[in-house]
């Protein structure tokens, strides 16, 4: 099982620039969180943070009684075993084939033999949907493909914990649904504790199990998935819905007198549509195991229910029993399209028992086979070919912690 990570009063500046201060949150063991935020709110160096890439001057970040913060580099060294990262643009070493840039954490922080790594390797490759792409360069791949190694990476070391920055970034949204898709896939395979950075709200909305947001130099908000879902906060309010009405300008926060302008005159074109329609939580794909997070998610909520604003009590509860009578494996909200006469009509029967009822118990052969083939290559991946992060290289010449 995954492991928790304890954030306490964490504050960060770079000089005399205040990127957060005072955040505090727990990410519960085994279960999927996401941190939102619009851009340059801090996000990735509160991910960094976690892993010890990034010093805070105050607070403290507990991984099995480790503090990241304040722990010597040595203990640091042990801890960061226990993650895996992806990051953004994947940070593949651009001159090693696939195989070897995934293989690469396993030579640097085990004795492994050639032969396990080759096992090691061609599994977690299968797990994302790489199989027989070992011989791939970076550069001849596509951005999806590159994000997925970056992902089996991340895996070789059977992380504990394992962060993931920006997962959409440079996909299309077809191709990020299926990276959702796969996420939940791997949290219900190796029921990891992970933190997914993104600003997109579809990956926001249906994959985690926790959500939080950064803004204003300060966490907003975190906790169950449905509190910030349903949260009137008015930086919240206007991210979900990707609105330019609100605290949140082009480049930085509005001041008082531009927000006061704005409430005079509006912006007629953006209606009030309402409350955000919460969407269901992605589930894993037929043939995976059932998440073992979300079964531990459920009773920690139900336990902390009352200490919620109602809106989200609403939710949790409607969500609960929308799933208690979801069947396994189907997403019945979309129509099936007749081959024959080209017509839509209901999804089949799944075949499989209630989600709330009791879980099948043989676990599959892994991987995911959900993922549709990948475009042409890209151009090669910019930026420094040498990743940084205990699944991969460091950051750095020569890739070194
Ligand atoms: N090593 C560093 N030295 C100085 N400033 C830094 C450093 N790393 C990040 N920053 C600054 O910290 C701020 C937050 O950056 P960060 O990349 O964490 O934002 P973000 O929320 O992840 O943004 P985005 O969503 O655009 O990726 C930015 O102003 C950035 O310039």
């Amino acid at each position: 099982m995954g492991i928790e990570v304890v954030v306490e009063g964490l504050s960060k500046s770079f000089g005399r620039q205040t990127i957060w201060q005072d955040v505090s949150l727990t990410l519960p063991a085994g279960e999927v969180s996401v941190m939102l935020g619009p851009s340059g709110t801090g996000k990735t160096v509160f991910l960094k943070s976690l892993i010890g890439l990034i010093k805070p001057e105050r607070g403290r970040v507990m991984i099995n009684g480790v503090d990241m913060v304040s722990s010597s580099e040595r203990r640091l060294h042990e801890i960061r075993k226990l993650f895996g990262i992806m990051f953004q643009d994947g940070a593949l070493f651009g001159s090693l084939n696939l195989y070897e840039n995934i293989a690469f954490p396993l030579r640097e922080h085990t004795k492994k033999k050639e032969s396990e790594i080759r096992r090691i390797v061609l599994e977690k490759m299968d797990m994302v949907g790489l199989a027989g792409a070992e011989g791939k360069l970076p550069g001849e791949i596509s951005g999806g493909m590159r994000k997925r190694a970056g992902l089996a990476r991340a895996l070789v070391l059977d992380p504990e914990i394992l962060l993931v920055d920006e997962p959409d970034s440079g996909l299309d949204p077809v191709r990020t649904a299926y990276l959702s898709q796969l996420l939940i896939d791997l949290n219900a395979q190796i029921d990891a504790t992970m933190l997914i950075v993104t600003h997109n709200i579809d990956i926001a909305s249906t994959v985690p199990d926790n959500m939080g947001m950064l803004f204003r130099r300060g966490l907003v908000t975190f906790g169950p998935r449905e509190v910030l879902l349903t949260s009137e906060e008015p930086v919240v309010f206007q991210f979900l819905r990707g609105r330019r009405a609100g605290p949140i300008g082009m480049s930085e926060e509005k001041d008082a007198a531009t927000l006061a302008m704005e409430q005079a005159q509006g912006y007629p074109d953006e209606e009030d549509d309402g409350p955000f329609k919460i969407p269901r939580q992605l589930r894993p794909s037929p043939g995976m195991p059932p998440r073992k997070g979300a079964e531990r998610r459920r009773e920690r909520v139900l336990g902390m229910l009352h200490q919620l604003p109602p809106p989200a009590q609403q939710a949790i509860l409607e969500n609960m029993n929308a799933e208690a009578q979801r069947p396994v494996g189907v997403a019945p909200e979309l129509p099936q399209r007749s081959a024959a006469k080209g017509s839509y009509g209901p999804a089949p029967a799944p075949g499989h028992g209630p989600a709330a009822g009791p879980v099948p118990s043989p676990r599959p052969a892994p991987g995911p086979r959900l993922l549709p083939p990948d475009p042409p290559p890209g151009p090669p991946p910019a930026g420094p070919s040498g990743p940084s992060g205990p699944s991969g290289p460091p950051p750095g010449e020569g890739g070194r912690w």
